[in-house]
């Protein structure tokens, strides 16, 4: 176990790249449009000449590929432990964005072996050399698949809706959080809102929750509104700012591009990201 993380300490010594940034994208209840912000981010970040790697480590189904309309030569449970290839696990998607289908070797990040901890930890230096942004894609809730997920990543967006039992689950997700004292830098993404104030208000309700009983609150990052251009251009397998640029939603997404670019952190966003994963996951 010493090993391995002297090892990984060690192999973030030897490079790394400045302005890494790792983002999990998360949610407290399903179905609220995180994937579609995955996507759709990852894409608006790659045109901008960021260099974008979009993991998808939801359990569930397989949604950012379908989004993204990619076929992923193999997932991470196949580069772990069927001898696959980084490059076979990398496919690259629209818009010059690469992807990394997680599968089911999400699952398996909990209880790998000696050589599945060497393989994941071969990922790392790739990962510093080729991400300017690693944006990871988490299951919805507080499973304990999802929390490491958001516990190692150095920024978090948070989707809700405006609907309240939205709401309750990204508060419940926020408490668990605290309670863990895990307090990664959080923004909120309001989707499906009528409009600005609609979006502004959600977040005030949530923020003012956190406030008061928490101690803390998350920073509100922008919202999407509801816009009928997202389902179809899901039903098309395109991304929408790529299928439908100038639509409602896409033009807050480009805002939302903007203010995350604007935000400055340290940089040391995937060494970082790593150095947790292997504590929360192996110790
Ligand atoms: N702003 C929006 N306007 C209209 N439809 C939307 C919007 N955002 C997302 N949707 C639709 O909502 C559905 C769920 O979106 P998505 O798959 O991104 O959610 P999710 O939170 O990733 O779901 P899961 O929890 O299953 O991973 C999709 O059909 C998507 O097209």
């Amino acid at each position: 176990m010493y090993d391995q993380a002297h090892r990984l300490k060690m192999l973030v010594r030897q490079k790394t790249t400045p302005g890494s940034r790792v983002l999990a994208i998360t949610s407290g209840k399903g179905g609220v449009g995180k994937t579609s912000l995955a996507v759709n981010l990852s894409i608006l970040l790659a045109r901008r000449g960021r260099r974008v790697i979009l993991f998808d480590a939801d359990l569930g189904l397989a949604n950012a590929e379908v989004l993204l309309g990619v076929t992923p030569a193999c997932t991470l449970f196949d580069y772990l432990y069927r001898g696959r290839r980084i490059e076979e696990l990398i496919s690259a998607g629209p818009g010059g964005v690469k992807f990394i289908s997680g599968g089911s070797g999400v699952e398996e990040l909990a209880r790998l072996d000696e050589r599945g901890r060497a393989r994941l930890l071969a990922l790392l230096p790739y990962l510093q050399e080729q991400a300017d942004f690693l944006l990871v894609d988490t299951g919805a809730g507080i499973a304990e698949g999802v929390l490491g997920f958001v516990a190692a990543a150095e920024e978090v967006l948070l989707v809700l809706t405006p609907e309240p039992t939205s709401l309750t689950d990204a508060y419940a997700l926020l408490k668990v959080l605290h309670r863990r004292k895990i307090h990664p830098r959080t923004f909120l993404v309001v989707n499906r809102a009528g409009g600005a104030k609609e979006a502004e208000q959600t977040s005030l309700r949530l923020r003012a929750a956190c406030r008061r009983f928490l101690g803390w609150e998350p920073t509100y990052l922008g919202f999407l509104p509801e816009d009928r251009g997202m389902v179809q251009a899901a039903k098309e397998q395109k991304p929408l700012v790529l299928h439908f640029p100038f639509s409602p939603a896409a033009r807050q997404l480009e805002k939302i591009a903007d203010e995350l670019e604007g935000k400055r952190i340290s940089g040391k966003g995937v060494e970082r990201f790593f150095h947790r994963l292997a504590r929360l996951f192996f110790g």
